[in-house]
């Protein structure tokens, strides 16, 4: 079992004109853990999963696999398996065929090949073509790829994307097992909520830059707390916030208040004669804290 090595990205920039995709970005994955890398559309994860890959070159800093380059490993299908973008594969071949010709361009010994088609689920349609695939079968298919050099590092970006769920609840499990070998799994998506029973740690980037990194445990706590407080009188209780020198925002069940004692906005309130009909401390899932990192808004 090859032994994962950390992904490392040392103060990366890119820009495309005029628009900057990466922005001084550094962070470090671990072998065995799962790592969800997210951010919303146009955050700038594919832009550095290409530069991690050496498809792009950054204008500044390095992303290396244990300090070495993707284009300067000396073995890089046995290193790491990357699937990028959804990939393509000829409809009138099968997917024993597909994969023959990778492990024959890469010198990958034949066994391979059925021990990965075992290991994403396709054993029993190895020799089927893949236009009758499945979107799902498909995904397996490219799977199979990133792992026929028994890589210690597997970058995927959005892999569960399109899945149903049958095919949602197989990677989850998959990614896990593959982390549980000792690999190192950075698995990209837009969607927290997407990866969230996948992964153990998260980097979360937004306009290129990183906002959070941590196990994903830790976007629980470092959520400002908030209190969520209505009126029947908004204007009068955002004047009465506002006298008393409290920031907050307006959502659609009511005002957010930066403020983590619900009793002290009713005291307030109280003072100010203004009803209330609603007042409660926010309740921070996991995908609002990570919408506030991103400033994707607050989902109330
Ligand atoms: N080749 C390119 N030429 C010009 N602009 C680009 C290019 N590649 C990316 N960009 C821009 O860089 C920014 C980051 O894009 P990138 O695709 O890396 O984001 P992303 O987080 O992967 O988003 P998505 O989930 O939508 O793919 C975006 O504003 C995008 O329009």
């Amino acid at each position: 079992m090859p032994i994962g090595v950390s992904i490392e990205f040392s103060g990366v920039t890119k820009s495309f004109g005029p628009v900057t995709a990466v922005d001084d970005l550094s962070f470090t994955v671990e072998p065995g853990r799962v790592t969800g890398f997210l951010g919303p559309n146009g955050a700038g994860k594919t832009t550095s999963l290409r530069i991690l890959l050496g498809l792009v070159r950054p204008a500044s800093g390095t992303a290396t696999f244990g300090g070495i380059s993707y284009r300067e490993l000396p073995h890089p299908l046995t290193t790491v398996g990357a699937a990028l973008e959804a990939a393509s594969f000829h409809p009138g071949r099968t997917a024993r065929n597909h994969l023959a010709v990778y492990a024959t361009a890469a010198g990958i010994e034949r066994e391979r090949i059925d021990a990965v088609l075992r290991k994403v689920g396709l054993s029993g349609y190895a020799d089927r073509r893949v236009g009758g695939y499945s979107l799902g079968m498909r995904q397996r298919l490219g799977l199979a790829f990133t792992l026929l050099g028994d890589p210690g590092v597997l970058v995927l970006d959005e892999p569960i994307n399109g899945l149903d769920p049958e095919g949602i609840k197989w990677i989850r499990g998959f990614l896990r097992e593959l982390a549980a070998e000792g690999r190192t799994v950075l698995v990209s998506s837009h969607l927290l909520s997407e990866v969230q029973q996948s992964v153990d740690e998260v980097v979360i980037i937004a306009k290129g830059s990183l906002v959070h990194r941590g196990a994903l445990s830790s976007l629980d706590t470092d959520a400002a707390p908030r209190v969520v407080v209505d009126s029947p009188d908004r204007d009068a209780l955002a004047a009465a916030l506002t006298a008393a020198g409290l920031g907050f925002s307006t959502a659609r069940t009511g005002l957010l208040v930066a403020e983590s004692d619900p009793g002290r906005i009713g005291h307030l309130a109280f003072a100010a004669g203004v009803e209330l009909s609603s007042l409660h401390r926010q309740k921070t899932g996991l995908e609002d804290s990570f919408l506030a990192l991103v400033g994707g808004g607050d989902s109330l």
